[in-house]
């Protein structure tokens, strides 16, 4: 197999290895989640990932159902039995292979016993894996915190049956396809020296159909700069979401002129119902930051869109995920949610402005997003009349 020439020699791995406090004295490891549908080259990107010359001491999750865990670990070059197990492993290049099986915290935790022996955790899921619960843990770990940071979800799509991948009708729930790319910070379509030019723009209009803000590389064999992928503190800095708000602005066919409250929805219809809407908002007051905090509240947590007056409107929906970028008070704000959790923080240390902030939403039963776009206007008194 071409992939198994290209895997270093193992050496058994350092009793004592260096500490981990990085140059800005955090000492927590950074986790990135890799997604990805069934053969899409989740495994190849770890590879790849494990075998590049990046300096990290990379310790591996795999979240695989047993059966195909010997396949996964036979390819990555790493023994393993059923069950939890455990291979702490030095690749030729320096980088430390941990690899641990489970599907819980718990492989963390007792991952965590060897801290100070890698400083990155990649975790690789299943190809039917919804990495939305799997982020939120990770997220939101209280127990976890000191320990780990959720750097960011990295979604593999294979670039020849992608598309029909996330257009596969689930009846009554939304594929797992769809859930993947909603949950991405990231997208890498890979294979991309297997897919015609149509199949490639097809897939890219979907994706940006579905995750309009998600910065989206083309891959062969999983090969990216590892800068795009790895150390984003996604869900901390929001650090490279302002680029792909100016780069991936989503398609619109209107002609409207970015006017800050301007509605941006975009009809779906199909994808088992799952589309976006984006929102473009303009600075906010402090009162209308607190607003916008009441009104997400209530749509993730209660399932209820905030009419301007306050009163209650039942939402069907299930917001997979929300994000945003804006100014509040002259200061960068961002919102980040996975699911029902959610954040808002004033951006630290970055020096940016915002000059064109805005709030998307990916969900199941939006529509085009004119309700709930309508509602978030007028709770926070921002509707062009
Ligand atoms: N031609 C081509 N083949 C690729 C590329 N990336 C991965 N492959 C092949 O696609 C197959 C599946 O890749 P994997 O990395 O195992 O995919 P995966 O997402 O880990 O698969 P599962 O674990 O089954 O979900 C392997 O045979 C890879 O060698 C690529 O860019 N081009």
């Amino acid at each position: 197999m071409e992939q198994d020439e290209e895997i270093p020699e193992l050496v058994e791995a350092p009793l004592e290895a260096p500490g981990t406090t990085g140059d800005d004295g955090d000492s927590r490891v950074p986790l990135t989640i890799l997604t990805g549908y069934l053969g899409a080259g989740k495994t190849t990107l770890l590879n790849y990932i494990l075998t590049e010359n990046h300096g990290r001491r990379i310790a591996v999750i795999m979240n695989e159902f047993a059966d195909t865990a010997d396949i996964e670990s036979r390819t990555i070059n790493v023994s393993s039995d059923t069950g939890l197990t455990e291979e702490v492993l030095e690749l030729a290049n320096g980088c430390l292979c941990c690899s641990v099986k489970d599907s819980g915290a718990a492989a963390i935790e007792k991952l965590m016993r060897k801290k100070g022996k890698f400083d990155y955790i990649l975790l690789e899921t299943t190809g039917v894996a919804d990495p939305g619960p799997i982020a939120a843990m990770f997220w939101q770990n209280e127990e976890l915190a000191s320990d780990i940071y959720l750097d960011g979800v990295v979604c593999v799509i294979d670039s020849v049956f992608g598309a029909r991948q996330l257009e596969e009708r689930r009846e009554g729930w939304i594929n797992e396809g769809l859930r993947q790319l909603a949950c991405a910070d990231v997208v890498l379509v890979n294979k991309t020296d297997l897919a015609t030019p149509s199949q490639l723009a097809s897939l890219d209009a979907l994706i940006a159909e579905i995750n309009p803000t998600v910065p989206r590389f083309s891959t062969q064999m999983g090969m990216v700069n590892l800068d795009q992928i790895l150390g984003l503190r996604a869900y901390e800095r929001f650090s490279m979401i302002p680029t792909a708000f100016v780069s991936t602005d989503a398609p619109c066919d209107d002609d409207h002129d970015h006017d800050p409250s301007h509605s941006h929805p975009h009809p779906s219809g199909h994808l088992d119902d799952v589309s976006s809407c984006v929102l473009a908002l303009p600075s906010l007051t402090v009162d209308q930051l607190s607003r916008l905090d009441e009104f997400i509240r209530s749509l993730l947590w209660d399932n209820v869109l905030l009419r301007a007056d306050a009163s209650e409107l039942t939402a069907d929906f299930e917001i997979l995920r929300c994000k945003g970028l804006f100014a509040s008070d002259g200061k960068p704000f961002v919102l980040q949610g996975v699911r029902n959790i959610y954040d808002i923080n004033a951006v630290q240390g970055d020096d940016m402005t915002v000059p064109n902030g805005k709030i998307a939403f990916i969900g199941r039963g939006l529509g085009d997003g004119h309700v709930l776009i309508e509602c978030l206007q007028r709770y926070l008194n921002i509707i062009s009349s």
